[in-house]
């Protein structure tokens, strides 16, 4: 480890080589699981898990909600790895250290990521509970400098200069969809723009408004970074907010947003998310490599 901001391609390497070591999967999917989503995780026939505190190189969780655990094994016959619980700028991470297990994942021999996460909706026309496919989105911190591709480009892992236009695969949102309708939720189910916010705060109503100007159909604290470390290193992204409040937007509103109110929901709507990415593992086209 370099300085407390650069992380090296050894020190992504060490990690990913220290996982290969201790379990026999070998995933080609990798699922990142958003707070209250880690269910998630349980699906996984077959599991080896292990605390993040117990892997070389990775950082801790410090929220509630976010158990702390790289899950191993298979869902619908495909190998997968799933984060149950992310890191996020706000807890005090650098973006290296936030997307530093994309990259691991990358050296693992992942070529799809998955991301989840809790958001408040701006679009007046969703609900608490719907699920949003994530079409596209707007990173705040990036756009103000903060992104973990700053500092020496790594080539191995991909160009200085990566394109973010169509990051989040068409293929998959259409397939996501298409489940959606065959599992009976179209009514909960949304495809819009989501925005990265530092956080840790939630949005004053004027910061809301202007959200809501800009497009933004779902806020949240997370997902951009590792997004986009994603797709600079070459990986299919696909993406799931799930609705677990309405921003205030207005004066005479008397509603807040708590943390606890955001795990309830996610709580609630859990299982259904689980089994919407379980039949997109199970229809995505991936053979399985094997130890
Ligand atoms: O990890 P995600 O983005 O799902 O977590 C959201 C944003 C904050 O971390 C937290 C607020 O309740 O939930
Ligand atoms: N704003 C920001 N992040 C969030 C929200 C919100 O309303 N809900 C869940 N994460």
């Amino acid at each position: 480890m370099h300085s407390k901001d650069q992380i090296c391609h050894e020190d992504y390497q060490k990690t990913a080589d220290w996982l290969l070591s201790q379990t026999q999967h070998r995933p080609k999917v990798a699922i990142i699981c958003g707070s209250g989503l880690g269910m998630l995780a349980d699906a996984l026939k077959c599991q080896d898990s292990f605390k993040y505190s117990d892997i070389p190189g990775f950082p801790q969780s410090t929220v509630q909600g976010h158990a702390g655990r790289l899950v191993f094994g298979e869902l619908k016959g495909k190998t997968c790895v799933c984060m149950q619980g992310r890191f996020h700028m706000y807890e005090g991470h650098s973006l290296k250290k936030v997307t530093f297990p994309v990259r691991v994942f990358k050296l693992l021999g992942v070529e799809t990521l998955i991301v989840t996460n809790a958001a408040g909706s701006l679009a007046d026309s969703y609900h608490c509970g719907d699920i949003m496919i994530i079409r596209d989105h707007i990173n705040f911190p990036g756009l103000a400098g903060f992104n973990p591709l700053n500092g020496p480009n790594d080539d191995k892992f991909g160009p200085r200069f990566p394109p973010m236009s169509g990051v989040y695969d068409k293929d998959l949102r259409k397939m996501a969809f298409d489940i959606c309708k065959s599992m009976g939720l179209s009514q909960f189910v949304q495809e819009g723009v989501y925005c990265m916010v530092g956080g840790p705060n939630f949005e004053t109503i004027a910061e809301a408004r202007l959200l809501h100007k800009l497009g933004v159909d779902a806020v949240g604290m997370s997902t951009a970074p590792e997004v986009l470390v994603a797709s600079h290193c070459g990986m299919r992204v696909f993406g799931l907010s799930l609705i677990t409040n309405k921003v205030v937007k207005s004066y005479e509103d008397t509603e807040s947003v708590n943390h606890e109110g955001v795990l309830e929901v996610s709580k609630m709507r859990s299982e259904t998310l689980q089994s919407l990415v379980t039949e997109l593992i199970g229809r995505m086209d991936i053979n399985n490599n094997t130890a």
